[in-house]
């Protein structure tokens, strides 16, 4: 089955909430909450796919700070890696630029937003911070 790369951003407010996006409607996993990324193009690092994304997808320039974890997950029409970063900073204001709704989500509460089963061992990880 088909290998799918993404990457995603976990991207923190001065309060220590984490961004969180709503997949649109006509995508899969859609009216899920996901970490925003995307797919990596052929020649493009980890971290300059990222960037990108974040600008496509938020408007803002990001900092790419160190990988979370990397999870790789079977999908109903693919295998899915997903490696999860951490933005170390960004300028700019976050806005759904493609239409997407956009929540910060205080780490304790992550577990309130449904995501995609790949996430979940990100979101494990970022649940035991301390509050
Ligand atoms: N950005 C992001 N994608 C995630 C997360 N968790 C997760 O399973 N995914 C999946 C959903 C999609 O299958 C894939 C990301 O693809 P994408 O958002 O660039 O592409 P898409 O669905 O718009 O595009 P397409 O497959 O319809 O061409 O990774 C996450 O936290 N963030």
């Amino acid at each position: 089955m088909r290998l799918v790369h993404v990457v995603a951003g976990v991207i923190r407010d001065a309060r220590g909430r984490i961004l969180l996006a709503r997949r649109t409607e006509g995508r899969d996993l859609a009216g899920l909450w996901e970490f925003p990324g995307g797919k990596i193009e052929p020649g493009e690092t980890a971290e300059h796919a990222l960037a990108r994304e974040l600008r496509e997808e938020l408007g803002i320039e990001a900092n790419v700070g160190g990988l979370l974890i990397d999870v790789q997950m079977p999908y109903p029409d693919k295998q899915l890696r997903l490696d999860v970063y951490e933005i170390r900073s960004y300028a700019g204001t976050p806005s759904g630029m493609e239409g997407q709704a956009l929540a910060w989500a205080p780490p304790h509460k992550l577990a309130d937003y449904p995501m995609p089963p790949a996430d979940a061992p990100a979101v494990a990880l970022l649940m035991r911070e301390p509050a």
